[in-house]
């Protein structure tokens, strides 16, 4: 079965990293990752600045190469594959940075990006067929983002939050079941970090998610379960509810943060 958009059924996890470490020269940044994300789970990595957050990201995607421990996939090793690889394998990301080509227009993005993580799947097919699933394709994406109404703008005049949701757009057009944010509402106001939230929900919905963020109103509105990053180390990992009471948990990271909310 091709598991592409949809949850695993032999509950085989989507992600399993595995004693996972990064030295950057002598500073070891990944100290021993372990981490299992089920099919179908929306999972929120938090910690403070300069935990590994982003490094982990690049990790799991094959931006960088661990220096020791594994990364799997559906139960497949990751090893040695490049990102391309491991993003036609059903995984994709967003970036920190909006990731989108300003000049060309709203549809022109996603269908350049469905073409990109598509293109050897329908490599057999004839180009009258491909040209119409793309676009197809593409417009059903702009319908989940909202922003069908904004098809044939240049991208560089949406709004930041229309932006993000192009972005979004971009990350899921290949049909990735594993989605992974990096920040997603970063530099949002309330009504826009709101408005994200629920497109995140919808456009992940019988998806994995895998996201970074540090609003944690979007965290413990999102995730099913939640992994407390300190240091390279992950100190606890579970459901919103136990992370919050976590003792470990509020003198590391949380107990300044929620406090800093209020
Ligand atoms: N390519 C690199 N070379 C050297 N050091 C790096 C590299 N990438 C990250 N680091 C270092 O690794 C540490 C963790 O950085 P990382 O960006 O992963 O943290 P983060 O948890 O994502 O932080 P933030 O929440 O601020 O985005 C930092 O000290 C950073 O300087």
């Amino acid at each position: 079965m091709n598991a592409m958009g949809q949850r695993s059924r032999d509950g085989t996890p989507a992600l399993q990293i595995e004693d996972l470490r990064k030295s950057f020269g002598k500073a070891e940044i990944i100290r021993g990752v372990n981490l299992s994300i089920g099919a179908g789970e929306r999972h929120a990595v938090i910690g403070p600045n300069g935990a590994g957050k982003s490094t982990l990201f690049n990790l799991i995607t094959g931006r960088f190469p661990p220096t020791s421990g594994k990364v799997r996939l559906h139960g497949a090793d990751l090893a040695g594959l490049a990102p391309f690889q491991i993003n036609r394998m059903g995984l994709s990301r967003s970036f920190q940075i909006t990731n989108i080509f300003p000049n060309m227009t709203v549809f022109e993005n996603v269908r350049c990006s469905l073409l990109w993580a598509t293109g050897y799947r329908y490599s057999f097919w004839n180009m009258v067929n491909r040209s119409r699933a793309l676009t197809e394709g593409a417009e059903a994406i702009l319908e989940q983002i909202n922003l069908t109404s904004r098809r044939n703008l240049p991208a560089g005049v949406l709004s930041y939050a229309e932006q993000r949701a192009l972005e979004i757009g971009i990350t899921i057009a290949g049909g990735a079941n594993v989605i992974m944010l990096d920040e997603p509402t970063a530099g949002m106001s309330h009504s826009e970090t709101d408005y994200i939230m629920d497109l995140i929900r919808k456009v992940t919905e019988n998806k994995t998610l895998v996201m970074v963020e540090h609003d944690m109103g979007v965290v413990f509105g999102l995730a099913d379960k939640i992994s407390v990053l300190v240091y390279g180390e992950i100190i606890a990992t579970g459901s919103p509810e136990a992370v919050r009471a976590n003792p470990k948990v509020q003198e590391a990271y949380l107990g300044a943060v929620l406090e800093a909310e209020h």
